[in-house]
């Protein structure tokens, strides 16, 4: 399946999937698209009586999800996604909707409506291309549904209850999971599993085909086998070149980049194709493999390449350079940086290349984003974090083989001295305490926003933030909480250097800065304590010694917010949050965790009523309440 040209084309894009669900994502991520997830907040209450058909009612639902999403990145974030995808799972029987069971008697309704039936699921899918204009997000939205038939045998009520106690039932449309433990419920499919299980694979690539390497209409192959019927194939779906009068033509497709040097035509020189399994030469000679590249290995084996070239390109300042004054040509920019010019210009090039900056006859400019994140002067900006990571994680993660080996932190080989704490190696020198601050600062302040909203935080007068550093969770509190005075409590080298990282205008009095180890120190009184960033950097033991001193400390009704990246329970997708994990192993005792590892933890020292978000951002956040 010649899939390798949409996914190239899609590489330099920034596709968000604006979905929870664990399913969408990793059928996705096995077709080797890069996407970011951003869960909905849209609310699925559509009222059904007002849609024609079911499926009209799943596209809707799906549009509305991916279109919240698309709003909330472009002005909470500023953060314009190119595309977003959205999607939406319905049961059909009997002309009723089942969508999630609200509880196990709403799965038990569902199930037993099922049982001995055959029922639709239909899947409304939307893909969105947004752009900005002075600032308005724009839209063209492309959608589509699939439908699949599924019976089920007669359900027994034991065999009912017996699945609905299973858990399976609760966060699935109808009630089950054909994937898991619902398969056995299942006499028969008709159409596309994937779809059942919450994403329709087959059409959404062909659809993805359509918008991005339309057919030229002669290129069009229809395969002849002998008792399989004529099929028009990904294989006979050519680029077409971004300016071919079909992709005009197709409604809802906008005008794309150029190809992202996959070769995507499919015509030998004869302009007929012969068949996919023998290498084909197009037009300009060149040989037909892109089915056979495997992008998704050769992007990771670049990966350090193209890290390294974003950490080199901010060390040197070169997004400030351009954000100042643009367009620039190299030779310019290796005089400010005093570079080499031929050095410079390769460097550029490959910024350039990875969608960092754009390049015209008149020289290099910076991207929208290049301008908001990689200057270092930006309220958002990660050039605090990027040092960070050149700086001081790459020399760590070159001994990531012998963390691995060793189970074991490795700032001894790195840095050539031993650490028993892990701050004392941050926070020995200035310089090196700074680097860290900012970026801290960096991670803090692209965050704070998505974590102070997760939840609904007004009913706590008071907050203290354990190694909030330089407090800036602290300040976005108070503009979100009018009425909260918030504490933040950190090591007194810490708070010694805060001064530089605070915000001019605020009412810096509701914020107030306690230098303390929150390990050996009394605690500040405080409704609401915030760990953020810091239940990671411990191990187990050390992370109960922290929480029962909090428990202790806390009354009824006190609670504790955490932000974390949390894993997913089952380890498998969120490679931001398992990479992070990784790097906790080569730097501290400490490691990622998924949500019900919070839970468990917590929960062991009084909290409960635990609540767990998933922000779509870089920290996740749960909510629990003292007992
Ligand atoms: O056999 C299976 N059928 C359905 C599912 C899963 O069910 C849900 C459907 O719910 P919805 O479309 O509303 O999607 P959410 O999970 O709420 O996520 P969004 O954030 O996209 O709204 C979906 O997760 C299917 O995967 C299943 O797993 N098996």
């Amino acid at each position: 399946m010649v899939l390798s040209p949409v996914l190239g084309k899609l590489v330099s894009k920034r596709v968000v999937l604006a979905s929870a669900s664990p399913r969408r994502q990793e059928i996705l991520t096995n077709v080797g698209l890069r996407f970011e997830v951003v869960p909905s907040w849209f609310k699925e209450t559509l009222e059904k009586s007002s849609f024609a058909a079911p499926y009209e009612y799943a596209i809707e639902t799906a549009k509305q999800k991916a279109l919240e999403v698309a709003n909330r990145m472009h002005v909470k974030h500023l953060r314009t996604p190119d595309i977003v995808i959205g999607a939406d799972t319905i049961v059909t029987v009997d002309e009723q909707i089942l969508e999630k069971p609200v509880d196990k008697q709403d799965a038990y309704r569902m199930l037993s409506r099922l049982s001995g039936k055959e029922h639709s699921v239909f899947t409304g899918v939307v893909i969105i291309h947004c752009s900005s204009k002075d600032n308005q997000l724009e839209t063209e939205i492309t959608d589509f549904y699939e439908e699949t038939k599924v019976k089920f045998s007669d359900l027994s009520e034991e065999l009912l209850w017996e699945y609905i106690h299973s858990g399976e039932p609760m966060d699935k449309a109808g009630g089950y999971g054909i994937q898991a433990l619902g398969g056995m419920l299942v006499e028969y499919v008709h159409g596309d599993f994937l779809n059942v299980v919450g994403f329709p694979l087959n059409h959404f690539c062909k659809k993805l085909a359509e918008l991005y390497c339309p057919p030229l209409k002669h290129t069009i192959q229809h395969i002849k086998h002998d008792s399989i019927p004529s099929v028009d194939t990904f294989e006979s779906l050519s680029d077409g070149e971004s300016e071919s009068s079909s992709f005009k033509e197709h409604k809802g497709a906008i005008k794309l980049d150029s190809p992202s040097g996959v070769i995507c035509n499919s015509e030998n020189s004869s302009g007929v194709r012969t068949g996919s399994v023998v290498p084909l030469e197009n037009q300009n000679g060149v040989s037909d493999s892109a089915a056979k590249v495997p992008s998704k290995i050769l992007d990771l084996m670049d990966g350090f390449r193209a890290s390294k070239a974003l950490f080199v390109a901010s060390k040197l300042k070169m997004f400030d350079h351009l954000k100042k004054k643009s367009p620039l040509k190299a030779v310019d920019i290796a005089n400010e940086a005093g570079t080499s010019v031929c050095g410079t210009e390769r460097l550029l090039d490959a910024c350039t290349a990875l969608g960092l900056l754009e390049k015209t006859p008149q020289g290099y400019s910076n991207t929208d984003s290049a301008n908001t994140y990689l200057a270092s002067d930006g309220e958002y900006s990660l050039h605090g974090y990027i040092i960070h990571s050149n700086d001081h994680l790459w020399p760590l993660f070159t001994h990531l083989e012998s963390a691995v080996k060793e189970g074991s932190r490795q700032n001894h080989r790195a840095f050539g001295k031993k650490t028993e704490d892990l701050f004392n190696d941050y926070y020995q020198s200035q310089e090196v305490k700074q680097r860290f601050m900012a970026a801290m600062h960096s991670i803090a302040r692209l965050t704070a926003r998505d974590v102070a909203t997760a939840f609904d935080l007004s009913e706590f007068k008071t907050a203290c933030d354990l190694g909030g550093c330089t407090g800036a969770l602290a300040h976005e509190l108070i503009q979100i909480y009018p009425n909260m005075k918030v504490t933040v409590f950190d090591l007194p080298e810490v708070i010694a250097n805060t001064s530089c990282f605070q915000p001019s205008e605020q009412r810096v009095a509701s914020v107030t800065f306690v230098s303390g180890n929150f390990f050996t120190d009394d605690l500040p009184e405080a409704d609401l304590y915030i760990l953020s960033r810091v239940l990671h950097d411990w191990p187990d033991e050390k992370i109960h010694i922290l929480l029962k001193k909090i428990s202790a400390v806390c009354r009824p009704g006190c609670g504790i917010l955490l932000a974390e990246m949390l894993l997913d329970d089952e380890k498998k997708n969120g490679r931001t949050a398992l990479l992070q994990s990784l790097n906790m192993l080569v730097q501290t005792e400490g490691k990622e965790r998924s949500g019900s590892d919070y839970r468990g933890l917590l929960e062991q020292h009084g909290f409960s009523k635990v609540k767990i978000k998933l922000t779509g951002n870089l920290l996740d956040a749960v909510l629990c309440v003292k007992i």
